[in-house]
């Protein structure tokens, strides 16, 4: 498995099955702004209010092929195992993005559990062992990447983007980058005001 971030925000997401799990999925790409399909003849009461609110698409009827070869990411949770199996099948021969909710194996890709501090996102994955225990870690890095790294990753940010743009000499590029992450400048946002003055006088925006 290899991690990668993905913009899905242009792209088709297409989920087969209408249950509880196939809520948990869209619950999670909601929180990301994507507006998945979804593909099921009968849908869990949850999804179906978003339908009605027009946050998620609905297609009441049996997933066929022609559902999801548009589509780039897919996930199949169904409780009809043939259906997954047939349906993963083709798609990950078409290439396309495939989580199988039941058998990983049978998919090319997993949902890991996430941690999110604005621009901070932290992913823990098992490869399936126990989505409990990646849920367990999530929930222990909580406390250590508190919501102060909201701001903080803000301040990098904006820092980071001003050294692109005038500092061209690497070595102190990487100077200022570095001085940036030191911890102060995650307890004290009045050490990353004065880092912020620092640099603009040293490197006028002119
Ligand atoms: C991380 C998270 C993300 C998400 O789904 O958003 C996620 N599962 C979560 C929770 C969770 N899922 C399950 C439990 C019950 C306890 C348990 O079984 O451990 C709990 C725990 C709970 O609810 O607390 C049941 C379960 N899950 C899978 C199977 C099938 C199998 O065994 O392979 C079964 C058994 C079905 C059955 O009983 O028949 C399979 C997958 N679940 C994955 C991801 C992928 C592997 C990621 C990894 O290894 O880290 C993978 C392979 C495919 C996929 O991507 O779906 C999400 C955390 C949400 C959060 O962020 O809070
Ligand atoms: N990855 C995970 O986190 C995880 C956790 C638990 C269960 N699962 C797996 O997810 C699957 C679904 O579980 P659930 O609890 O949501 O089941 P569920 O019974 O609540 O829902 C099943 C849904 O599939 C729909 N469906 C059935 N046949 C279909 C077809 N041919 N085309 C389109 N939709 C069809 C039904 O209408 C229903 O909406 C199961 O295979 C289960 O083993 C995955």
């Amino acid at each position: 498995m290899f991690p990668i971030m993905i913009d899905l925000s242009d792209q088709k997401v297409v989920i087969a099955g209408g249950g509880s799990i196939a809520f948990h999925k869209v619950e999670n790409l909601l929180r990301f702004g994507i507006r998945p399909h979804i593909v099921s003849p009968k849908c869990h009461p949850a999804i179906e209010q978003l339908a009605a609110d027009g946050k998620i698409f609905i297609h009441r009827k049996k997933v066929e092929w022609t559902d999801l070869e548009d589509a780039f990411l897919i996930m199949l949770v169904t409780d009809d195992k043939e259906v997954n199996a047939q349906m993963a099948k083709l798609a990950v021969l078409h290439g396309k993005l495939v989580v199988h909710a039941e058998h990983n194996d049978l998919g090319n890709a997993q949902i890991p559990a996430v941690l999110i501090r604005g621009k901070l996102m932290i992913s823990v994955s098992t490869g399936g062992a126990s989505p409990t225990l990646s849920t367990k870690i999530r929930n222990q890095l909580e406390h250590e990447f508190d919501e102060r790294y909201e701001d903080y990753l803000d301040f990098l940010f904006d820092a980071r983007q001003y050294i692109k743009s005038h500092i061209h000499d690497r070595p102190e590029r990487r100077i200022w980058l570095k001085k940036a992450v030191e911890t102060r400048y995650l307890e004290y946002p009045e050490e990353r005001e004065y880092y912020m003055t620092e640099l603009f006088s040293r490197y006028p925006a002119f």
